[in-house]
């Protein structure tokens, strides 16, 4: 019997031997091969660049040679010498400097930071992944910022949370910051000047939607966010008595999903744009490969991570200046990104500098200013700076901070120095590998506590996954080590405790640690010094540059348990090293300074080329003006967009691509010219803003405007889905008073064919947006009356609005080269924006009509903020407006469904479009909200479906 049973145990364990060794073999295997892919990429990717290098360094071959970069300019630039360039700041002498130079301008600042759970007092940091150092980071820049002589106003815009799960602070439309500085002053502050938290309603009511589900939503924040600072440029212009709207110097986004919002804002306005990442997609995505634990399409679905890359790729499109924290960020982490290289960008700036053509290439530049501490929270304690601390006895009495005694309550010996880590339980934090440091360091353990404050938490079970399976593993390794008694781990911290821990880790002699596998900045390390606590740090990233600076302590590799738990003995156990980390720590912190990061923040921001919405007439003023002048003139329509006719001849490859076999170029705004210059009346276009100020009129009064926006494959389908939709319209009581506006890929010669062939007049429409979003024309009064002269006006002031970064002449010749070297498949969009890109062309490549067109049209151009275009110039109203489109469309489709606008979705019409070519690396889940009362479906493109569908959108009925 027992033999029976030994036989079967032994086979038991056998098969379960036999199975652990199947698994580790398969995870092994797995591991290897997603390396194996991840070493393609890189060598794909290399390759790529520095084929595109080449072609740059031909193109801009005039200069190569010999051309010297300023270095000593350059490197400081960078950030080289960290140590070198925090001078204290808050000295009397360069303020008054500062505000005598400055004091004259009164400048509005908008920063964003988009998920919400932000408030000016109590903030909530480590109550989620989301609420981390950025929050701190942007409330105490916003501070900082309304307190600087010359600032007038600084908006940060985020989002209106008001569901049952988060304080009802973050539902308030507007919180004033105060402006407190360490002398504890209040501002003074004038009218609707000073720092404000202005909550912005977008995305599902009710609701808190963590950052990586937002994505779908931004189109509405922008929307409402624009509308906010039209407002309130207008107010604040009056306030400041100069009678035109006091437009923002700079939007500056902080994430990549601010990143995104803040180049469409920048983009609707003409204002400049700046960057803050604080962490980056690529660079997360590289450790998680590295990592090997997840394919790269399990790391999208969980971390919706390519769309966050698109999105810092559009910031670095757009933006002046990328601000980072350290240099590594800019050399390791940005130097990751198709539209950034180090290497070009000091090159182009060395052209600027010496007023040589750039060759249509632009990279925004980028600058290291750290970020600074608020020392008013920090009370000195008996001890500081003269060599001798206090003892490490506590005084654990009820005058101690109620924190203290709830820390304490865990330890058996509370008198050991104390090792703290304190940082949100995401994975990258690294917080794992620091207990089994500790725990398996008998010395470590026998030395010093442990103190583990990892945010907020009520259950465990209900954290996110990520976030308590830290936890678990945690505990776990606790029990494991038998740690009991030795690490403290509490529940709870409000904002206001964690000055006093810190203070109580510093009263122990104890050490703070980072362990991050990779921390981009690192706040907690500058806080740990400004408290008198000596670091432990990882050697990547920014503490490499925290060291350098303060010179407070050791870095370690993370990744290698025993030298971390080596690092932190050596400075428990040598009090001379401790004491010596500590006084540095103490006497150097003044460098990470808010007055001096916006000393240097705004004179950068002021030396960008400023850059405002700015019409050729204004409204008062047109009525003096001769129609048709020549002030007006050809110079006015710029040659913005070109068109690359990709034949069909070839065999459709859905994946891939669409097989060329004719290439032909065609640039709209040159031909117009020409003809415009011969008069050529076949293409009847005024340059009279007389006219177009008619049209405003028009836009203006309209009640309600639809946009029809199918990208039909031919113009017969697109003149019967046309006159479908507005003969549904037409049978609405109140129909006089809607509008239309034609939102297309076509040129303005194209449409002019378009109506003839639809026997629709010029007049039939409000407004005609062209060559996707690259030209915006209006009909001219007296086509209504057949009368000879111009049919269209085209909208100069929308010329000059969007051409920003536009790279002419030298973006044609790349993008003819790139077309004679395709000898095969067309590739999809993503790679021709991914190319141009590489090459610092910034532009807007959007294939059309099926893939049969590639568009090419400023970075800021499209068809859906040409409509923001006209909310700023003709005040249109965006929620009343209705954009018709089909079930798929050109590649730029999906900018026209989100916003505050509504959409019909028209079933059955261009489905097919998506399949010759895809522009996204993401699910379309990830662009468009699935759950939004603004978007309807019309089964069917009949009259009687979309006056159902125009009903459902309410839009028939007010
Ligand atoms: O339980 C916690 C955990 C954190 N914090 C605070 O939250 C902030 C955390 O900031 P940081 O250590 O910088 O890390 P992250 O939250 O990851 O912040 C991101 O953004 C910061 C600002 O750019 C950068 O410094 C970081 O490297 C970057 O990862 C600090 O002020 C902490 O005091 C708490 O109050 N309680
Ligand atoms: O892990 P990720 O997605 O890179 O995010 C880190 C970012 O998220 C936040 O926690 C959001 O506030 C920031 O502190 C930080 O910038």
């Amino acid at each position: 019997m027992s033999q029976a049973s030994a036989i079967r145990d032994s086979q038991e364990r056998n098969t379960r031997l036999e199975n652990m060794c199947w698994r580790i073999w398969n995870l092994t295997r797995k591991k290897k091969q997603l390396e194996g892919e991840e070493a393609q990429r890189v060598v794909k990717r290399h390759r790529e660049r520095e084929k595109a290098r080449r072609e740059v360094t031909v193109d801009m071959s005039d200069l190569s040679d010999g051309e010297k970069i300023d270095v000593v300019g350059d490197l400081s630039a960078h950030g080289d010498s960290v140590r070198g360039r925090m001078s204290r700041v808050s000295s009397v002498d360069t303020m008054a400097n500062w505000a005598n130079q400055y004091m004259e301008k009164k400048l509005y600042i908008v920063l964003i930071s988009l998920h919400g759970l932000i408030r000016g007092e109590n903030m909530e940091l480590g109550r989620d992944s989301d609420t981390g150092g950025q929050v701190k980071y942007v409330v105490e820049l916003a501070r900082a910022l309304g307190m600087m002589p010359g600032v007038y106003r600084v908006d940060l815009l985020t989002r209106q949370v008001s569901a049952p799960d988060v304080d009802w602070t973050y539902g308030e439309p507007t919180e004033m910051i105060n402006l407190t500085d360490s002398l504890d002053v209040m501002h003074e502050v004038r009218e609707s000047g000073g720092a404000y938290i202005i909550r912005i309603p977008f995305g599902q009511k009710d609701k808190y939607i963590p950052k990586e589900l937002l994505w779908p939503h931004i189109p509405e924040f922008v929307d409402g966010a624009l509308s906010h600072i039209v407002q309130m440029s207008k107010v604040l212009g009056e306030q400041t008595g100069s009678g035109q709207p006091l437009w923002p110097v700079v939007i500056h986004g902080h994430y990549a999903d601010a990143g995104e919002s803040a180049a469409l804002l920048s983009g609707a306005l003409n204002v400049p744009m700046v960057l803050t990442g604080h962490s980056l997609g690529r660079d997360k995505l590289e450790q998680l490969l590295k990592q090997g634990r997840q394919p790269k399409e399990e790391i999208n679905a969980t971390y919706k991570i390519m769309r966050r890359i698109e999105a810092e790729e559009l910031s670095l499109d757009v933006s002046e200046m990328i601000i980072t924290s350290t240099r590594q960020e800019i050399e390791e982490q940005w130097n990751l990104y198709d539209g950034f290289d180090p290497k070009l960008e000091r090159k182009l700036r060395a052209r600027i500098k010496r007023n040589v053509s750039c060759c249509g290439r632009f990279m925004p530049r980028a600058m290291v200013i750290p970020p600074g501490m608020e020392f008013h929270h920090i009370i000195p304690h008996e001890g500081d700076m003269d060599g001798e601390a206090e003892g490490n006895e506590h005084n654990v009495e009820s005058a101690d901070p109620p924190i203290w005694l709830e820390i304490m309550r865990f330890f058996t010996n509370p008198h050991k120095p104390m090792i703290l880590a304190l940082a949100r339980p995401d994975p990258k934090k690294n917080l794992i590998t620091l207990v089994k440091a500790f725990g398996e360091c008998r010395q470590l353990r026998e030395l010093a506590n442990l103190t583990l404050v990892m945010g907020n938490r009520d259950v465990i079970d209900e954290m996110s996954s990520t976030n308590s399976s830290v936890l678990v593993s945690i505990i776990k390794l606790i029990d494991k080590y038998d740690l009991y008694g030795q690490v403290a781990y509490p529940k709870h911290h409000k904002q206001s405790d964690v000055p006093e821990i810190y203070r109580l880790a510093a009263k122990s002699k104890g050490v703070f640690i980072n362990p991050a596998f990779i921390e981009p900045f690192g706040l907690t390390l500058i806080e740990a010094a400004a408290h008198g606590l000596p670091m432990v740090a990882t050697k990547n990233g920014g503490p490499v540059d925290i060291h350098r600076a303060l010179d407070n302590g050791l870095l370690v590799d993370p990744h290698d348990q025993h030298s971390v738990a080596d690092a932190l003995l050596k400075l428990v156990a040598d009090k001379q090293l401790w004491a010596r980390c500590r006084d540095n720590g103490l006497r150097n912190i003044h460098r990470f300074s808010w007055p001096e990061h916006c000393k240097t923040y705004l004179a950068r921001v002021m030396s960008c080329k400023q850059r405002q919405p700015r019409w050729k007439r204004n409204e008062d003023e047109c009525s003096d003006s001769e129609p048709d002048s020549p002030g007006d003139s050809l110079t006015d329509i710029k040659d913005l967009s070109l068109s690359l006719k990709l034949s069909l001849d070839g065999e459709k490859n859905e994946k891939s691509g669409t097989s060329v076999t004719a290439l032909d170029f065609v640039e709209n705004a040159s031909k117009k010219k020409s003809q415009l210059d011969n008069m050529v009346s076949t293409l009847p276009i005024s340059r009279s803003m007389e006219k177009a100020e008619q049209s405003k009129f028009q836009l203006s009064r309209r009640r309600k405007l639809i946009v029809i926006a199918a990208d039909c494959d031919t113009p017969a389908a697109l003149a019967d889905v046309t006159k479908t939709i507005i003969e549904s319209v037409k049978k609405d009581k109140s129909a006089s008073s809607f509008g239309f506006i034609l939102s297309t890929a076509l040129t303005i010669t194209e449409v002019q064919s378009f109506l003839e062939l639809s026997k629709f007049k010029p007049h039939d429409f409000d407004a005609y947006i062209c060559n996707s979003g690259g030209e915006v024309y209006y009909p001219c009064l007296n086509s209504e009356e057949k009368s000879p002269g111009p049919s269209f006006s085209v909208d100069s002031d929308y010329q000059s609005h969007i051409d920003y970064r536009w790279g002419g002449e030298d973006l044609r010749k790349t993008i003819i080269r790139w077309a004679d070297n395709l000898n095969d498949k067309v590739p999809p969009v993503k790679e021709v924006r991914r190319l141009l890109r590489i090459q610092a062309l910034r532009c807007h490549a959007i294939y059309c009509q099926s893939g049969s067109m590639l568009n090419v049209v400023p970075v800021l151009a499209s068809r859906s903020q040409a409509l923001r275009y006209m909310f700023i110039r003709w005040g249109i109203n965006l929620s009343n407006l209705v954009v018709f489109a089909g079930e798929s469309g050109d590649t730029d489709y999906e900018l026209l469904v989100g916003g505050v606008h509504k959409t019909v979705v028209l079933k059955g019409i261009c489905s097919d479009a998506s399949k010759v070519h895809s522009n996204r690396n993401y699910p379309l889940e990830h662009v468009l909200p699935t759950m939004n009362s603004n978007i309807v479906e019309c089964g069917n493109c009949s009259q009687e479906d979309i006056s159902i569908a125009l009903n459902s959108l309410g839009f028939s009925k007010e």
